[in-house]
């Protein structure tokens, strides 16, 4: 029988530092202290929104992460009248008067976007291409004019203006702009846009062997075999796989203590369950997901795990 090891001890969610990432958030913070948003865009898994919360964490603002949606609109941004709250007072102090007060009113909520704005928050603005260009329209007021428009809430005043330590990072994924919507060049126009990569095999061992219980050797071998694949994979549909494949394979790996060995059945297998699907959305074949298996367990035989 296979045991989970107890938990897995190291943080999941840290940030592993290295020089480019350093370099990257430091001149995003100069960026965003000038004013300006940034824009972060690159593949699924190349480290958009990890680079986002950090570099939020940075400004000691609160943080508001909000995630791009076709549904999204001005109710979600702005605010709603959520129902209505009545007050009745019925005066019969006195036997012979009868006196009643009633008053009703509407029961207003803020949006998230306006708590931001209005408490200045840094907003994370997570895939926000996948929200329809209308709806995304609002930001070029608060990035070009410093206001908030509330129009169509009904609230009194026209508009709100932007606090001065309110700023927004933009991500998104260049691969999802096909068949969603356009991002539109007006905002672009606005923005300091960042393009991040795949990183390197050194960069994606550093991260795999911080935050999982493999070897750093072990972390290489796997961050290889996962590069291989993804170099062999990359269409219109898919990007192949991603770090997160990795971390993946590293994770379960050490925590069923299946052996980091090309070899190894049960290893191919657990690489054929991570990566068969990713990979077989980029082949061109009658059956991919054959054609993907036999790619995989090519590329696990070719495996080198460095010695100790
Ligand atoms: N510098 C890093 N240090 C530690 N972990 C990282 C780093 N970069 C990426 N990761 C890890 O890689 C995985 C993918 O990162 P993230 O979710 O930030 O990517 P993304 O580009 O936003 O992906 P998507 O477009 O699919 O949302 C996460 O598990 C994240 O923790």
């Amino acid at each position: 029988m296979t045991v989970l090891k107890d938990g897995i001890k190291k943080d999941a969610r840290a940030l592993i530092q290295d020089d480019e990432t350093k370099d990257i958030l430091s001149r995003s913070l100069h960026y965003l202290k000038a004013g300006y948003s940034i824009h972060f865009t690159g593949p699924s898994g190349a480290g958009k929104t990890s680079l986002a919360l950090a570099l939020a964490k940075k400004r000691k603002r609160p943080v508001m992460l909000m995630h791009g949606n076709h549904e999204l609109d001005n109710k979600d941004l702005i605010g709603n009248f959520t129902g209505y709250s009545s007050k009745k007072v019925v005066d019969h102090y006195v036997r012979s008067v009868y006196k009643k007060d009633e008053s009703v009113t509407e029961t207003w909520n803020d949006g998230r976007l306006l708590e931001a704005v209005k408490n200045g928050y840094t907003l994370i603005y997570d895939e926000f291409t996948r929200s329809r260009p209308t709806t995304n329209n609002i930001f070029l007021s608060i990035l070009e004019e410093g206001v908030l428009p509330l129009y169509g809430s009904k609230l009194t005043e026209p508009f709100i203006r932007v606090h001065p330590d309110f700023s927004v990072i933009f991500t998104s994924n260049p691969a999802e702009y096909a068949g969603v919507y356009d991002t539109q060049d007006a905002l672009l126009d606005r923005l300091i846009t960042i393009f991040l990569d795949y990183k390197d095999i050194d960069r994606e061992t550093a991260i795999v062997a911080e935050k999982t219980d493999v070897e750093e050797r072990e972390a290489k071998a796997i961050t290889t075999l996962v590069s291989t694949l993804r170099k062999k994979c990359s269409n219109d549909k898919s990007n192949g796989p991603s770090l997160r494949a990795s971390l993946m394979i590293a994770k379960l790996a050490s925590g069923q203590g299946i052996a980091i060995d090309g070899e190894d059945v049960d290893f191919q297998n657990l690489c054929i369950d991570v990566l068969c699907h990713p990979i077989s959305r980029c082949i061109e074949s009658d059956d991919p997901k054959a054609e993907a298996s036999k790619l995989i367990i090519n590329e696990c035989s070719n495996m080198e795990i460095p010695e100790d």
